[in-house]
């Protein structure tokens, strides 16, 4: 099947251009990539961009930095770009000694220009819409999604319309989409519905989708897993064993799972070597823990679902399909966490100088819990990605951190009130 692991490089189909095709990961059906606007196969399932010849992590080097280092592995030289990429990937001593693995570090997306990870497959994605020629941009969003959307569309001279879940976005992430000018309207009801709207919409050719259920998206997303594969070689010669990662519509779990893929198929990466991918959901809306822990194939939806990280307030992930044999075939895991320790996990990072959005904290909950329960070894080197920037949401910053303390305008006043001799 495509979405193995050690699944041989594939041939073009008469379909490719310049190498590049789409293909179902269902049933290998190919389709021309630019002919026009497609987000799933004619049988209804979900779409990879596919390249006859990937590139190895090797021919990378002295291509710059950021998303469009990696242009021989997307399907562009270059993109609507910010630029984007090229994150750091901090060390966190106090919490690697406290969770108690051999190297922790820490992947910070919310480093991006918009904040957040969204921003490496909307340079992609809003390039692939120029070159379908549409102009009207769309997504369905918890925040972060319609924030990069907004900003990559103004940069590319686009309008863009999004549909969030009324009452449910954070507050910097909605004043980000209104600054870039999208028309912004709030549904009521939550983002899968939403995301049920703009695919009809889509479908009626009324908007161009750029939801990770969009393939070329996950492209750009892929180079997340190409930069923590080379700066974690280059700082210690070998790669990581785990990646933990927070987990919503599922689309960075199907993008990293790709991009080890595709460097196993260039023979640059043993089957061995890829690390164990493990996501990370809050317990109110956990859809793909149940499926990892049933077997399944795919995720039940989830009508109902509640919790503090609105960014992965998310009941029918999308990417399940792609993501759950990236799970079970790099033996991952995943895991569930309670709103509770999403919290602890954003003070204990925000502690090592590291400000992140709640839903990004998920990853580091669970590798604590993992860790305790012995499903994580003391042994391992892990990643820990965090997705979002702590001011995406300035509420759920002030109930986790300390509160202002009001004092009187006087030098006497500020030394009493801290308690000094
Ligand atoms: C901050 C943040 N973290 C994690 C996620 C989940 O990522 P994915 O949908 O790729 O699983 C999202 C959005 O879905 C997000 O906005
Ligand atoms: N957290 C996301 C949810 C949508 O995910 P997408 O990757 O499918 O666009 C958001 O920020 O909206």
């Amino acid at each position: 099947m495509s979405l193995d692991l050690t699944a041989p490089a594939p041939d073009a189909p008469d379909v490719a251009e310049d190498g590049v095709w789409l293909e179902c990961i269902e049933t290998g059906e190919t389709y021309a990539p630019f002919d026009e606007i497609r987000y799933t196969s004619d049988g209804g399932h979900l779409l990879e961009v596919k390249y006859a010849d990937p590139p190895a992590l090797e021919d990378f080097e002295g291509q710059g930095r950021g998303v469009w280092r990696y242009r021989d592995a997307l399907p562009f030289e270059e993109g609507v770009s910010l630029p984007e990429g090229d994150t750091p990937l901090h060390e966190a001593p106090r919490l690697r000694e406290d969770i108690g693995v051999n190297t922790l570090r820490i992947k910070h997306e919310g480093m991006n220009p918009t904040g957040s990870f969204k921003d490496r497959g909307m340079t992609v994605g809003v390039r692939v819409a120029k070159e379908l020629g549409v102009d009207r941009l769309a997504c369905a969003s918890t925040g972060n999604t319609s924030a990069a959307l907004a900003a990559y569309g103004a940069r590319g001279g686009m309008q863009t319309l999004v549909l969030l879940p009324s009452g449910k976005v954070a507050a910097g992430k909605i004043a980000q989409a209104a600054l870039h000018d999208a028309r912004i309207l709030e549904v009521d009801g939550n983002f899968d519905s939403c995301l049920d709207i703009v695919q009809d919409l889509a479908e009626r050719g009324e908007v161009y989708l750029l939801n990770s259920l969009n393939p070329f998206r996950l492209e750009g997303q892929k180079t997340i897993g190409l930069e923590i594969l080379e700066e974690f070689r280059d700082d210690y010669g070998r790669f990581p064993d785990r990646i933990v990662l927070p987990v919503g519509n599922a689309g960075n779990t199907a993008a990293l799972y790709k991009a080890f893929r595709e460097l196993v198929q260039s023979g640059s990466l043993d089957p061995e070597e890829v690390p164990k991918l493990t996501g990370v959901q809050a317990e109110g809306a956990a859809p793909m823990v149940e499926a990892v822990e049933n077997g399944w194939e795919d995720t039940e939806r989830w009508d109902e679902v509640e919790t503090r990280a609105t960014a992965i307030r998310i009941g029918n992930p999308v990417n399940a399909p792609k993501a759950l044999p990236g799970i079970r075939q790099t033996n991952g895991t995943a895991v569930a966490v309670s709103d509770a320790e999403i919290t602890s996990a954003q003070r204990d990072l925000a502690r090592e100088g590291i400000g992140v959005e709640p839903a990004s904290a998920a990853s580091v909950a669970g590798l604590r819990k993992l860790r305790s329960d012995g499903v994580v070894d003391a042994d391992e080197d892990v990643v820990c990605l965090t997705t979002g920037h702590l001011l995406k949401d300035p509420d759920a910053a002030f109930e986790a951190g300390n509160e202002p303390e009001p004092v009187a305008n006087s030098t006497e006043s500020v030394l009493d009130h801290i308690g000094a001799e």
